[in-house]
This record gives structure tokens, C-alpha cells and sequence, in this order.
């Protein structure tokens, strides 16, 4: 190698450097140039002296940019509020927190994000940013986009796009890039990705394109949504990945100037440039300040425009290099394609896109190409590429109209007539005079085995309903029996667990509570809880000393402890009724019955049978031969065969209906048990039911119920405020007990939920997976396995594939009959989770009074003081009552014998492991470390 060779080798080249910077030679050029350095090419070489000052420039642009935020940082953004407006937007779009959420149905091969800890990150971020914070980005961006280099190379614009890229993590580590800009960056990208307002589009926008901060995006979570680059898990079915957009929601088809900047510096995607500092690159990027960050500024036109997804947002006032494919960075170069796609776009010289849009519920294609002053061809174009195939007649439904709003960057206002689908929460009020007496409703609690089902069988088996004996008894979760010519219901699910549930789901079906204490056993735990379960539902307690038959049956002993909790027996002045009864020898039965007839009398419990049907589903269940399922209480009105009704989130036609003995009913008045089919899905037990005038109108409003319990869910599940923040951030430390519950029926899986959700054990908790109702089958136990859970069978098994399954996955399946035992072993099994708890235990000292030196270090002679010295202890070395030393026992010696233990009083030789420095009057204190069982 010639020696000018070797210094051609040694020189640093204008694409070297470019290169280095992860930017374009003739961004290079360009500065160059702009700083009267002589260059020809990417070629040409550069001097210490061009890259110092090009350095130098960077820092100039950087500072001038701190230097201009900070003298606007104080004022408000012209033109509005950003962070009200911001604000506004989150309040009043409910497709917002879908859209950071979850996937709408549209899009269902979208992954949900669940990765909690995350959602904190980016929740605590855009709390972090509110407000004034927010409205950073957007002033950065207003100069941004002005047609000056200088201006355009804001540092601010670059600390956008990389933050954006990485998410919030990325901050920590590029700390050079300054706070201010990165949080507000991934503020924006958190807050408002589908606010659909232009300056939430923007945030979405970019979030959208593989920013690793936005909501979509779940952080820097597992879900494949997220990844900050994310170039494998994104909606790739835009088939836009392979144009190298990264993370980009490429659907939009606008990936290749939409903030691609973010993959370009993408986290970690550039190799640390020492002596080039993070604070140059970006201002050596003019535009780069164009892309991503280039959308908003305060100029509300430009704004709008710019929160279009299209890309041409991106060439507004973008000169020579800077403008043209900076967004795209890498990619964009890489994706040469792209030049006739800007130039198609920036024909598109005027945009009447809507800011905002109103929905009041589902429109075809036509109709919201129309709203969204777009075409129909451009509408279904957008559809495609977000997974759905459209026509301009298809219907749309609200999740749809959102996530296309949001893709074309409109915010959406939904608007339902609320009042009719919230039904459960609004009371019809009856005229006095239409109230008719209506049997009482009465639910069974008690303490595990104190009697409930042997009670509840036994008032069902002797009391049949006038004109129904015979009749072959179904199990529809409740059932009537006649006394004295009046009907009471029993609810056939016993135990307060499924009691509270359904209370829980704002269902209160119970009149009166029958409590069940077992005369030879007397107030158990369960039985308190059983009365403060009634107590705090406000219903009325009839106490049953069951099992009266038995010996040592001692009804006054219960008597007297159940004052403890002001059930005072009205024979001592108080006004509970206490009841005798044995259910098993069925006797005192009668005057339990008419003890719940008195109290009915007393409360007067009245419906108005005459108005369209209301009441509760008290289980439901998918039945092979039937389809859906539901046995409902009427609690108001009759249902009549054909009546339209809304069930929970689902609607039907009643096609069948029966009672509890098996008999056809045509119709079924208050407190009637029923069970009908005719429903689309099954519902939960505890949901409401209602009629409504047609069928047409049950299934909207239905529709309606369910965006209105998704975005509930939503909204609970994703909000974080800085009161629950330390909670959640705890939650992330928690170890968890996945569970699954396949139970006989709804009521039964309700209640284990509730119940192993209830299960305090310190820094664990159980995780319901899955809850359903039938045997457990396959794909429970493919779930099981894939999410390490245990499932819980409650009165049903395994069929004998999932068996089979289960033994080869090694999957634990617990099958219980009583949920007092699922708890118990379920509670045994997480204390088990937990790490043990290790106490330390002082076994002895030891006092030393020689010391041997030998080759290998130093023998302390001793003499043990207390208690012993063992081989496999700890040791502290003690000097004057302070610590020098804690370590290993190396040897331990008898005379020249190893010895495992010595006893106080008997000499010995110790070794310590890596210490040597022993002294006569040492005390050795030896200890061992011992679990203690929480
Ligand atoms: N001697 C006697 N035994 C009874 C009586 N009532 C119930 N038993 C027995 O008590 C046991 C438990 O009865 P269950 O009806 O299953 O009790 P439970 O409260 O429903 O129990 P869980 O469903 O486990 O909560 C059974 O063996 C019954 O036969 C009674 O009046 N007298």
C-alpha cells in the first residue's frame, strides 16, 4: 500500500462521517457548505477542523433551540391551548382509550396489549405531561417548520423522533438528548394517539409508526405491538414492513414520510458515536425536524393538515434536501419508491378533512367516506389495509368508525341516546295502584356444611307448587314452592360468595336471606360472613338452627351468640326469627316457610306484572341442543313467548320458556324463574334483562351495551392516577397464581372468582385467566400450559382429550365439589409462591484464645462460650463488641479431626474462609439462616 493510500485510508469521508451520524452525505454537504468549508462530494474528505465545526454547528442549533424554548416555554402555544385542548380531546373521545387498548373488532388479529406495568410507565409519562409539557413538542414544531435549515434542525424535533422511537425507556438512556423534549415527546405519543384531533393525531400518528412510546404501541412490553422499532410485530399486514418502515402502522400507507424518524434513530439501532454527541446529530438533521415532529405547530391549518396520515404533511415548506425524505431517514432512502407518492401528494394542495366527526352509531362505508369529506374509494383503500375488506354499503360499526377516523386523523364524538341501553340504572316508577303482591325471593347462606342444598332439596322435594306436582324438577338456578297458597322462589345457588357476586354486577334479586347454622356446630366463620353479606345488601335475616335432629343440638347456645351480631331471637326482645328445623328428617319446614311469608307480609314485597319484562340472569349456559341458554328472574312485568329482550351485552327472542318443574309457560310474571332460549350469546349470571319493542332494537341496544362495557372496561383498566400509582407499580412485583375455573354453572364459577380473587396473601394474589361453565376441555388446558395456570374444576371433569392433554403438558387440574376446599388449597398453594422468609438464628460462640499460624492461613484456637459451633454455620468474627467480619466456617477441628458440630464448653480449631486476620480475644459467632412458614 502506497503511503498516499494509506492516509486516503486514514481520512474521514463526508459518507463516513454521514454515515457515522446515521444521516445522508449531502445532509453533510449541505452544513458544509452552509459553513463556507470546502466540499465536493461524499468523497471529499474531511478535516478535524470541518468536523469540529460542523460539531459545532449542531451544538450552535441546539442551543439556540434550548434558548428559544425556553424564552417561549412560559407562553401558551398561539392559538390555542395545547394541553387543554389535549385535554378536552381525551374527555370527550371515548375511541381514545380504546384506540391505546385494545384492538377494535376490525382489526381483531390485532394482539391486546396487557403488559400492566407498562401501561404505568406510559400513563405516569403522559401525567408527567400534561398540561404544559404537552405543548412543548408542538412549539419545538412550530419553528420545526419553518423553510430555514437552522430552524427546521431544532434539537427539539430530533429528541421528538427519537424519543418517539424508543419509547420513555430510551430517555434513560440517552440522557444528552434533554428531558424537557423527550418527556414531552413521549407525552404526546402516550396521551393522544387516537384523540383524532390534529395535534392528536399527530401523537397517534407517530405513535403509529412504530414509536415505541405510543399507547398502540404498549410500551416496551411483550405485546407485538410494541417493540419500539417494532419492525416485526406492527400491523405488518400492511405489507409496508418490507418498504423498511419499522414499526409504522403502514396500513396508513403514509409510513414512509410519517415519522419515520423514529426508526431511524430507533433505539439502539445506532451505534454510539463517541466524540459525536447525541446533541449534534439530531440539529445535523434539518429534515428530520420536518418529519415527524414537522406536524403540528400552532398554525391550526398546518396542523391539520399535518395530521392527516398521509405523508405529504411532511413536505410542507420542506427545502431541497431537508424536505424531502427526511422523515424516512434510512428507510425512506432505502424506499425509493417514494419520491412519485410525495409527488402525487403534494398535488393534493387543499385537505377539508374534518377535525372532529359526531357518531351516533353505526354507518355504512358511503356514509362515513361522506362525514370524513373523503371518497369512498380512499375510505374502503384505508379499510384494506386495516385487515378489513369493504364495500360502500358495508355498516360500519362504532369500533370501526373510530379506528378509520383516527387513521385519517379526525377525532370522533360518539354520541348514543344513553338512557335506553344503561337500563339496569334507571327505575321504572309504578303507579301505586298497577303494584301487586309478588312472591318473596329468598337466598340460602350458612357455613360449609351446615345444611343450605340439604335444605334447599328438602323445602323443593315437599313443597311443590299446586297443579305442577309431577312435573319433572329442572335446575334453572331457582326454583317456587306454595305455602299456605302463596308461592316463595328460592334461588337455587346457596352460600353468599354467589350472593355477593351478583350483587357485585349491581344485581340485588334477594328479599330475604335464610341462615343456615348447624345446631350441632354454631357460628362459624362462614355464618358471620353470611350476615354481613345480608346486612350490607339490607335484607332480612331468618335464622334456621338446622340439623335439630342431632345430638348435642343446642339452638339456645346459637341463639346467644348470633346476638353478638344483633340477630336478637324476638323471645329475648330482639327481632330476628330463629327457626328449629332439620332438613335431613324434613321438619320445622313448614314454619320456616311461614316465617318468610310473615316477613314477606311485613316488607310487602310488589311488582307491576302489567309492563314490559325486567329481571336478572341467575345462569346461563351454551346448550348443545338448544344454543344459548338463560334462566332468568322476572322481577317486574311478564315475559311473554316472542317478547324481544337484551340480555347483559346480548339480545334474543324468546322462543321457549320454562319453568322450574319443566312446564311450557306462555308467560311469567314477577318473581317467576324461568328458563328461555332464543338468546345470540350466552350472558353472565347477575346480568340485567329487559323487553324491549322489537327485536331490532334490542340487538342496537345491545350493540350500544357493549362499546359502552368495553370502553368501561377500558377505562378501568387502563387509568392510572398518581394515587393508585404506587399500587400498580407494587402490582408489578407481584407474583401471581394463574387460575382457570370451568364450573357446572355460571353461579358456581362466579362465585369461585370472587372468592379467589378475595385471597389476601401477602405480595401474591390469584389471576383468573379464564372462568367458563362446562367440562374442561382442550383448549383450557392448552392455555393452561402456554400461561403456566392451574385449573380449577367445580363440578365438572376433564374430557378425556383434555386429560389426556393435561397428564403429557404436566398441567395441574384441581376438581373440587365444595369452593370452601378450592379456596383453602388455592390460599395453601400461593403461600407456597412466595419466597420464604428467612429469620436468623444464633446457635453459639465461640471465644478465641490462640492463634496457630500455619501455611494456609491461620487456625484459631477456641473455646465454645454457649450453645455450638457447627461446620455448616455462619460466622461473625466480633471484636470489642463490633463486627469485623461475617463469613464461612472452613474448617472446624477437633484436635486433628474435622469435626461437624461442637458443643459449648469443648475446645476447637476454626478456620474462616477468606479471612486471616483472627486476634486472640475474638468472639466467633456462629448462626444459621431458617425459613420461617408465613
Ligand atoms: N343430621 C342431619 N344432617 C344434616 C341435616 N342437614 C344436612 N345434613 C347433613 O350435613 C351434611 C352437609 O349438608 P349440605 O346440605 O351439603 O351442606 P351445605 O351447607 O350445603 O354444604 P356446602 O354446599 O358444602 O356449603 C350432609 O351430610 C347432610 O346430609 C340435618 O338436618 N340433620
Amino acid at each position: 500500500m502506497s503511503k498516499q493510500e494509506k492516509d486516503n485510508k486514514d481520512k474521514l469521508r463526508v459518507y463516513e462521517y454521514a454515515k457515522s451520524l446515521n444521516m445522508s452525505s449531502k445532509e453533510i454537504i449541505t452544513i458544509l457548505k452552509r459553513l463556507n468549508l470546502p466540499v465536493n462530494n461524499h468523497m471529499s474528505v474531511m478535516e478535524n477542523d470541518a468536523v469540529s465545526r460542523v460539531e459545532g454547528f449542531f451544538r450552535d442549533i441546539k442551543q439556540n433551540a434550548a434558548a428559544k424554548r425556553a424564552s417561549e416555554g412560559s407562553k401558551p402555544a398561539p392559538g390555542a391551548n395545547p394541553s387543554k385542548s389535549a385535554d378536552k380531546t381525551v374527555a370527550s373521545t371515548p375511541a381514545q382509550p380504546k384506540a391505546e387498548e385494545k384492538p377494535v373488532s376490525t382489526v381483531s388479529s390485532l394482539p391486546q396489549r396487557d403488559t400492566a406495568p407498562t401501561s404505568i410507565s406510559q400513563d405516569r409519562t403522559n401525567d408527567a405531561n400534561s398540561g404544559e409539557r404537552r405543548s412543548q413538542p408542538q412549539e419545538r414544531q412550530g419553528h420545526m417548520n419553518s423553510t430555514k435549515p437552522n430552524d427546521r434542525n431544532s434539537s427539539g424535533s430530533y429528541n421528538q423522533n427519537r424519543t418517539s422511537s424508543t419509547g420513555g425507556s430510551q430517555s434513560n438512556n440517552r440522557p444528552s438528548q434533554g428531558g424537557a423534549p423527550r418527556s414531552g415527546q413521549s407525552g404526546q405519543g402516550g396521551q393522544r394517539p387516537y384523540s383524532g384531533s390534529s395535534q392528536g393525531s399527530q401523537g397517534g400518528q407517530r405513535s403509529n409508526n412504530g414509536q415505541g412510546g405510543a399507547p398502540r404501541t404498549g410500551g416496551q412490553g411483550g405485546a407485538p405491538r410494541t417493540g419500539g422499532q417494532g419492525q416485526g410485530g406492527q400491523r405488518t399486514y400492511s405489507g409496508q414492513g418490507g418498504q423498511g418502515q419499522g414499526g409504522q402502522r403502514t396500513f396508513s400507507g403514509q409510513g414512509g414520510q410519517g415519522g419515520q424518524g423514529g426508526n431511524r434513530f430507533g433505539g439502539g439501532q445506532r451505534p454510539s458515536q463517541p466524540g459525536r454527541t447525541a446533541d449534534s446529530k439530531p440539529a445535523a438533521r434539518p429534515g428530520f425536524a420536518d418529519s415527524g415532529a414537522g406536524a403540528a405547530g400552532s398554525n391550526p391549518k398546518s396542523q391539520n393538515r399535518k395530521a392527516k396520515p398521509t405523508g405529504k404533511r411532511f413536505e410542507d415548506g420542506k427545502p431541497g434536501f431537508g424536505g424531502n425524505n427526511r422523515g424516512g431517514g434510512f428507510n425512506s432512502r432505502n424506499n425509493r419508491g417514494k419520491g412519485k407518492h410525495q409527488s402525487q401528494e403534494r398535488k393534493e394542495k387543499i385537505d377539508n378533512t374534518p377535525k372532529k366527526i359526531i357518531v351516533r352509531g353505526n354507518m355504512t362505508v358511503g356514509e362515513t367516506a361522506k362525514l370524513l369529506h373523503k371518497d369512498a374509494s380512499e375510505v374502503i383503500k384505508k379499510l384494506m389495509f386495516l385487515g378489513t375488506m369493504a364495500t360502500i354499503n358495508q355498516e360500519l360499526d362504532l369500533d370501526a368508525i373510530q379506528l378509520l377516523a383516527t387513521e385519517f386523523g379526525v377525532e370522533v364524538e360518539v354520541k348514543i341516546v344513553v338512557e335506553e341501553d344503561r337500563f339496569e340504572n334507571f327505575e321504572e316508577t309504578d303507579e301505586e295502584e298497577n303494584l301487586m303482591e309478588r312472591p318473596p325471593v329468598v337466598t340460602i347462606m350458612g357455613h360449609v356444611d351446615h345444611g343450605k342444598t340439604t335444605l334447599l332439596d328438602a323445602i323443593r322435594e315437599t313443597n311443590v307448587t299446586g297443579g305442577e306436582a309431577g312435573g319433572i324438577t329442572q335446575h334453572i338456578g331457582a326454583y317456587q314452592v306454595e305455602a299456605k297458597g302463596k308461592k316463595i322462589t328460592f334461588l337455587d345457588t346457596p352460600g353468599h360468595e354467589a350472593f355477593t357476586s351478583m350483587r357485585a354486577r349491581g344485581a340485588s334479586v334477594t328479599d330475604i336471606t335464610i341462615l343456615v347454622v348447624a345446631a350441632d356446630d354454631g357460628v362459624m366463620p362462614q355464618t358471620i360472613e353470611a350476615i354481613n353479606h345480608a346486612k350490607a345488601a339490607n335484607v332480612p335475616i331468618i335464622v334456621a338452627i338446622n340439623k335439630m335432629d342431632k345430638e348435642g343440638a343446642d339452638p339456645d347456645r346459637i341463639k346467644q351468640s348470633l346476638t353478638e351480631y344483633e340477630l336478637v331471637p324476638e323471645e329475648w326482645g330482639g327481632d330476628t326469627i330463629f327457626v328449629p328445623v332439620s332438613a335431613k328428617q324434613r321438619q320445622g319446614l313448614d314454619e320456616l316457610l311461614e316465617t318468610i311469608l310473615l316477613v314477606a307480609e311485613v316488607n310487602e314485597y310488589k311488582a307491576n306484572p302489567n309492563k314490559r319484562a325486567r329481571g336478572t340472569v341467575v345462569e346461563a349456559e351454551l346448550d348443545k341442543g338448544r344454543g344459548a341458554v338463560a334462566r332468568v328472574l322476572i322481577q317486574h312485568g311478564t315475559l311473554k313467548v316472542g317478547d324481544a329482550f337484551v340480555a347483559g351485552v346480548y339480545f334474543g327472542r324468546v322462543r321457549t320458556m320454562v319453568n322450574d318443574k319443566g312446564r311450557r309457560l306462555k308467560e311469567a310474571g314477577p318473581s317467576t324463574p324461568i328458563e328461555i332460549t332464543g338468546l345470540t350469546e350466552v350472558p353472565l349470571a347477575g346480568d340485567p334483562f329487559i323487553v324491549f319493542e322489537d327485536e331490532r332494537k334490542a340487538r342496537d341496544i345491545a350493540e350500544k351495551r357493549t362499546v359502552a362495557l368495553r370502553q368501561s372496561e377500558i377505562t378501568a383498566n387502563t387509568r392510572v392516577t398518581l394515587d393508585d400509582l404506587f399500587q400498580h407499580i407494587k402490582d408489578g412485583e407481584l407474583k401471581e397464581l394463574n387460575v382457570i375455573i370451568k364450573a357446572d354453572v355460571h353461579g358456581s364459577s362466579e362465585a369461585m372468582k370472587s372468592s379467589l380473587q378475595k385471597i389476601e396473601v401477602e405480595g401474591a394474589r390469584v389471576r383468573i385467566l379464564h372462568s367458563g361453565v362446562g367440562a374442561i376441555t382442550e383448549s383450557d388446558i392448552s392455555l393452561a400450559s402456554a400461561s403456566n395456570s392451574i385449573v380449577i374444576g367445580f363440578n365438572v371433569r376433564p374430557e378425556p382429550a383434555a386429560k389426556a392433554t393435561a397428564e403429557q403438558e404436566k398441567v395441574d387440574i384441581r376438581l373440587h365439589s365444595v369452593i370452601y376446599n378450592a379456596i383453602e388449597e388455592i390460599e395453601a398453594a400461593m403461600k407456597g409462591l412466595l419466597d420464604p422468609i428467612f429469620k436468623e438464628n444464633i446457635i453459639g460462640h465461640a471465644e478465641v484464645r490462640n492463634i496457630f499460624k500455619i501455611n494456609k492461613g491461620i487456625i484459631a484456637g477456641c473455646m465454645v462460650t454457649d450453645g455450638k459451633i457447627t461446620r455448616a454455620s455462619q460466622t461473625r468474627i466480633i471484636r470489642d463488641n463490633v463486627v469485623v467480619f461475617t463469613g464461612k466456617i472452613d474448617t472446624l477441628k477437633r484436635f486433628k479431626d474435622d469435626a461437624k458440630e461442637v458443643a459449648q464448653g469443648y475446645e476447637c480449631g476454626i478456620t474462616i474462609e477468606k479471612f486471616t486476620d483472627i486476634k486472640e480475644g475474638d468472639i466467633i459467632e456462629a448462626f444459621v439462616m431458617e425459613t420461617v412458614e408465613r
